[in-house]
């Protein structure tokens, strides 16, 4: 099942930079690892925000909660997700 996901991060200005490198850092790891897996499709950045559009290729609605609620910015960011279906046109 393909998801499209937008991730609009916001960490807090009176966070500590290490606090916010270390998360930051293991986010990377995390999705890092999830692409290796084939699971994180793409991963794009939004052009002058702190915002990604993801694509996210799982079994089911369980495992991407599971998945993304686990990613170590989830406490500090907005996530909307869109199923995906294929398009009739399409030739991939
Ligand atoms: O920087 C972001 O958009 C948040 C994020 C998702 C995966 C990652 O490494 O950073």
């Amino acid at each position: 099942m393909l998801f499209l996901v937008r991730m609009d991060v916001s960490l807090p200005h009176d966070m500590p930079p290490a606090v916010a490198d270390d998360i930051k850092s293991r986010e990377k790891a995390y999705a890092q690892d999830l692409q290796r897996s084939g699971k994180w499709v793409h991963l794009y950045r939004v052009v002058g925000e702190y915002a990604n559009y993801s694509v996210f290729d799982v079994e089911s609605n369980d495992e991407l909660h599971g998945l993304l609620s686990s990613l170590p910015l989830f406490p500090y960011m907005k996530i909307k997700v869109t199923p995906l279906a294929r398009h009739p046109s399409s030739i991939a």
